[in-house]
């Protein structure tokens, strides 16, 4: 499968390395968009990829899937032209909180024959949640995220605080690099006005922590998600990342496990 990414930070080097450097059998990125060309320059010679700052050029690339890793800002942006012409993935999906976005994309989607992937991200589970959903026997999800202080706040904090409590619709609005996953559980499951988040900054941890709690008609469950965060960004958890290379490869798979 042929890739064009857009964003060059973290997640976007983790694929770059892991995808073109480590040569994988079944992707490549062929493809980047960027806004400063000699910023990422050197991505040309090292990864071997072509670089664009032009949109059009790079979405008439013969690529078979776009790959966002940038941020919500841009998927506002770009996302309606995009699908439009590609089957696209995001992993900025606190972009989504937009309804009129979503439902645009997904009349668009229909229109020019292209899908929407938005994958897991940094936490898990959301199987789960939607077969609890199925029949109406969902009642209540709840999201609680510890991050290292340092990453949330520029307080200095001797022990964990609250920094927000509220639907998930409210949380990615105050913390829109953190709180992508606040989206995608809602999306999966009970809906941004439904879904219960806290978001702790937690200054005894080094992992991003996820615990999900769902309940209803089905039963309970809890899940939790110690993240190890990716060097480059400590706000962004290397699961992210690990997570678009194993949407990617599933998606070219005869046999699908849990979906
Ligand atoms: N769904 C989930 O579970 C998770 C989602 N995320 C989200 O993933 C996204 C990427 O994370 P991460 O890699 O850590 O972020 P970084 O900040 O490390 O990198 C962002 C990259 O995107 C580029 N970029 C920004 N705007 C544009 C644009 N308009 N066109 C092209 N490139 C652009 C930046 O380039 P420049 O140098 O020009 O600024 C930079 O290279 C974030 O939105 C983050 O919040 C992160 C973790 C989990
Ligand atoms: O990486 C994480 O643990 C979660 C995150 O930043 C997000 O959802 O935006």
């Amino acid at each position: 499968m042929n890739i064009g990414l857009i964003g060059s930070g973290a997640i976007g080097r983790y694929l770059l390395e892991k995808i073109n450097k480590e040569k994988h059998q079944a992707l490549a990125i062929k493809c980047v968009l960027v806004r400063n060309r000699e910023k990422y320059q050197h991505l040309e010679a090292e990864y071997g990829v072509t670089l664009h700052t032009d949109r059009e050029a790079f979405l008439a690339s013969d690529i078979d899937m776009v790959v966002e890793a940038a941020n919500v800002e841009t998927v506002r942006a770009l996302l309606p032209e995009v699908i439009q012409k590609k089957d696209t993935m995001l992993i900025s999906v606190g972009a989504l909180v937009d309804e009129a976005l979503l439902e645009e994309t997904g009349r668009l989607a229909e229109a020019h024959g292209h899908k929407l992937h938005l994958p897991s991200g940094a936490i898990g589970g959301l199987d789960l949640i939607q077969n609890a959903k199925a029949l109406g026997n969902l009642e209540q999800v709840e999201l609680i995220t510890r991050k290292p202080a340092h990453s949330l706040t520029e307080e200095v904090l001797t022990e964990e605080k609250t920094v927000f409590s509220g639907k998930a619709y409210e949380a990615i609005e105050k913390f829109p690099k953190n709180m992508n996953v606040s989206i995608i559980l809602s999306l999966a499951g009970l809906g941004i006005r439904d879904t219960d988040v806290r978001l702790i900054a937690d200054p005894g941890i080094d992992k991003n922590i996820h615990q999900i709690k769902l309940s209803g008609g089905f039963g309970e469950a809890e899940l939790t998600i110690k993240n190890d965060p990716l060097p480059e960004n400590p706000k962004t958890s290397a699961l992210a990342a690990l997570c678009i290379i194993g949407t990617l490869e599933r998606l070219e798979e005869n046999i699908k496990y849990g979906n």
